[in-house]
């Protein structure tokens, strides 16, 4: 399960956002556009924080996983690859290369 990747979950996200499936919760996001989006992950945001001062580390993983769902679901319908935040990640390293060799990783 550690081989799980944000890059999966993306691909997920992309799958099920124009899906038309009734039951798909990313696909009532993607429906409803960035403003429900965007609200969700503040409340995920909120919940996390509040998980982190309580010193719950379940809630704390809990709540993280929520956190991060629903951050790829905004990225998503803002049309912002995850990649592009990657290599911005990576840029501030001060490194290159880093994020290419994850991605080759991630592909096996
Ligand atoms: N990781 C997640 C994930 N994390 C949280 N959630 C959903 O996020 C929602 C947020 O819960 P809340 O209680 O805050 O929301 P709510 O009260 O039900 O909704 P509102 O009242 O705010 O409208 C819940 O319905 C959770 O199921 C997720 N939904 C989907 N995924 C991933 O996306 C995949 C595709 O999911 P579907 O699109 O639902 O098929 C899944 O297999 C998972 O891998």
């Amino acid at each position: 399960m550690a081989e799980f990747s944000l890059s999966d979950l993306e691909t997920i996200i992309g799958e099920r956002a124009h899906s038309g499936d009734p039951d798909s919760w990313t696909a009532k996001l993607f429906a409803r556009g960035m403003d429900k989006a965007a609200q969700k992950l503040g409340e995920e945001a909120v919940e996390t924080v509040i998980a982190a001062v309580g010193g719950d580390r379940q809630a704390l993983v809990s709540e993280s996983a929520d956190l991060i769902y629903h951050w790829l679901v905004v990225l998503g319908v803002a049309g912002v690859p995850l990649a592009d935040v990657l290599t911005e990640l990576e840029r501030r390293t001060g490194r290159s290369g880093i994020a290419e060799k994850a991605s080759r990783q991630d592909r096996g």
